[in-house]
């Protein structure tokens, strides 16, 4: 096949699925709207009524950023109530829609002539207030009261997709080839390595053990294609950060990105302290504070233009207060001409200042999606790292590497890859380049520094070849070794199962039908389990932040948390996708699923038990029917066998549901 046609075949490829999966999210989104009015929505975590605007000011890029409170007029607390609004997320900002029970999409229909309506992007969100940046110049709603907000489809990450497939397909430069035909697999990769790079390497951080000094030396060396597979707890980002520190030492410069903004700031966080000229994009609001003075939004304020900047800000909020208090259309008219030669001004000023930026930096950091953004148009970068590349789609990954000559990503194909609505199977770029350049490519991180080796155990031999082994320093810790913590029965063990075998039944939401809630399911018995063995832990001195409760579910979570704080405590908890990343003294994972049918539904993915199982440092409690989960395949039967051969299987006592 030629060259070109390659291209166009691959790039085509990418351009249906991005369709594929669009078109799938959007029908979703749609058809809740359709289907439920704004009060049930607002009910179910993703729409608020009844809001007014608080206060209006000026964001990066001189957006018109809007925050809203509770109306007091129609509720009698000024906390907002339970949502899942985040940094990020795409609303629609309507007129109306609280009071009568009235079709979502009715009533922020534009086209039907009904409440003006308007769309933005969520900048922060808070217990009262909830602040949004407006996408057009002109969106301040005329009326402050009576406002609601509805969750979207996030049309951008699939155009800015799309985009770079297209710019790949268009536009291949020959600085690009090499790795556009490694990374599609038109040929083998080249892993010979480069003398230069790492002749005389001398460790910044002499800590590293010898598998991630390995990696370290291969990525610096390898000229197109290293991937770093590192498990749970294996110091992924303590090798990127030499990795990093190494290739500015040679003169590199750097963009890294990562599939989430945690991954990115995780490793800004520890480079920061090197004096390393760096710059990080992304919206503030989404950012750990302990990075946002490496912010592009931040240095762009106080560079050259700062002080300009800063005045014009000032004078753009004045003026869109004024347009709140004027009811007179001509008088709106005016202001907003002025406003938008503000904005001009504005942004003049501020792009000059992010160029500077940029040009100076030379390590820059960013998600993937916002590897797409305008200010990273026409930067070239000679390495691209891509950390959390298992979790990523693969357009998303093809947008950072847009301007790259090399790639490094790190990542773990074994825990969850990203969470797709479509039914086949997926495989991210870092499966996919496993699979078709094999293991000359990869080096594994084989030392974990987190689980007792017990827990360790069961993932290493299923997942990971047996190869994955603890550190002495974590393999026999136990609970009752931390100082303020006494031994007693629940803590003198690495894991304890709770085996409900089949007694203690699911209870499924059906009001909701499948659609909004397809994880209405919740288990009142292991539930309560769960809050036993939580006070015990307690009791013996853990903390709360030593622990955690994972549950496949969501509505599980939602009843544990409301019957522990009737007992007045408070744990961190969270469904299995949500806590890939982190880590606890002790995790509590209440299983869920017990039915007639065998029937394990969503915890059926081995990549979501082992994220699950992985969590823990010195305690495994598994809260379970064994009698259901067991049936479900061998995998899960293997694991069953495990757990009775190797767990402290506890007794359900009738008292624990007293
Ligand atoms: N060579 C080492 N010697 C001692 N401790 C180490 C070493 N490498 C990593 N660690 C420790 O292991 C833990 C995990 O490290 P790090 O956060 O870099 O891992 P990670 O692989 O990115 O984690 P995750 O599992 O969340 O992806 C940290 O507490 C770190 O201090």
């Amino acid at each position: 096949m030629s060259e070109e046609a390659w291209i166009e075949e691959y790039s085509e490829k990418e351009l249906n699925f991005i369709e594929e999966i669009q078109k799938v999210e959007i029908e979703e989104a749609e058809t809740l709207l359709k289907k439920y009015s704004l009060p049930t929505l607002q009910k179910n975590g993703i729409a608020l009524v009844n809001l007014r605007i608080s206060s209006i000011r000026t964001g990066f890029g001189g957006k018109t950023v809007i925050e809203l409170e509770r109306d007091p007029a129609f509720s009698n607390s000024d906390i907002l109530p339970v949502n899942s609004f985040s940094p990020g997320d795409v609303v629609r900002l309507s007129q109306g829609g609280g009071k009568s029970d009235t079709r979502a999409s009715k009533s922020v229909d534009k086209n039907k002539g009904t409440d003006p309506s308007t769309e933005g992007v969520i900048t922060r969100v808070q217990e009262k207030s909830i602040s949004i940046a407006l996408n057009s110049e002109e969106d301040v709603p005329s009326l402050a009261e009576g406002l609601s907000i509805v969750k979207l489809a996030n049309r951008t990450t699939y155009e800015r997709m799309k985009d770079t497939m297209i710019e790949w397909k268009k536009n291949l430069p020959e600085y690009r080839m090499p790795l556009f035909y490694t990374l599609t697999g038109k040929r083998e990769a080249d892993t010979s390595l480069e003398e230069d790079m790492i002749s005389e390497l001398n460790f910044f951080n002499n800590e590293l053990n010898d598998g991630q000094k390995e990696a370290v030396r291969f990525s610096l060396g390898v000229q197109e294609l290293a991937l770093i597979h590192g498990p749970p707890g294996t110091g992924k980002t303590h090798t990127l950060v030499e990795i990093i520190r190494q290739l500015v030492k040679k003169g590199k410069r750097v963009l890294v990105s990562g599939a989430s903004n945690l991954s990115v700031d995780n490793i800004v966080d520890r480079i920061s302290q090197y004096g390393i000229p760096m710059v990080r994009l992304g919206h503030p609001a989404r950012l750990l504070p302990s990075v946002l003075n490496h912010s592009l939004d931040f240095l762009s304020r106080s560079g050259n233009c700062g002080e300009v900047i800063n005045g014009i800000s000032e004078d753009i909020d004045i003026e869109l207060n004024k347009i709140r208090k004027t009811k007179s259309g001509k008088e709106r008219r005016e202001i907003y001409k002025h406003v938008r030669e503000l904005r001009k001004d504005y942004r003049r000023y501020e792009s000059q200042n992010v160029s500077e930026c940029l040009r100076t930096s030379d390590i820059v950091f960013c998600t993937l999606h916002g590897a797409g953004s305008r200010q990273l148009r026409n930067e070239k970068f000679d390495v691209v790292i891509i950390d959390e590349a298992s979790q990523a789609l693969e357009p998303q990954c093809w947008i950072a590497l847009l301007g790259a000559k090399k790639a490094i990503l790190a990542g773990d194909h074994m825990q969850l890859s990203p969470n797709l609505q479509t039914k086949n199977p997926y495989f991210s770029m870092f499966e996919r380049l496993l699979k078709i350049q094999g293991d000359k490519v990869k080096r594994f991180l084989n030392i974990q520094y987190r689980m007792h080796e017990l827990i360790n155990r069961f993932p290493s031999n299923t997942f990971y070849e047996g190869k994955l082994i603890p550190a002495p320093a974590v393999a026999k810790r136990l609970l009752m070794d931390l100082p303020y913590v006494e031994e007693t029965e629940l803590t003198d063990a690495p894991i304890y199962f709770y085996d409900t075998d089949g007694n203690y039944q699911e209870d499924g939401d059906k009001d909701m039908g499948t659609t909004l809630y397809q994880d209405s399911k919740s288990n009142k018995w292991e539930a309560q389990i769960v809050c036993h063995h939580v006070s015990e832990l307690l009791s013996a001195g853990l903390k709360e932040e030593d622990m955690a409760i994972v549950t496949p579910y969501n509505a599980q979570v939602a009843l544990i948390r409301s019957m522990l704080k009737l007992r007045g405590i408070e744990v961190e908890m969270g469904s299995v996708d949500r806590v890939q990343g982190r880590e606890k003294e002790a995790i509590i994972f209440s299983l869920v699923r017990s039915n007639d049918f065998r029937e394990v539904g969503f915890l059926a993915e081995k990549k979501r038990l082992n994220v699950a199982i992985t969590r823990p440092k010195r305690q495994l409690c598994v809260v379970g029917d064994g009698n259901t989960v067991k049936w479900a395949s061998d995998f899960f039967q293997r694991w069953m066998n495990f757990l009775e051969e190797e767990a402290v299987v506890m007794e359900v006592e009738p008292s624990i549901f007293e």
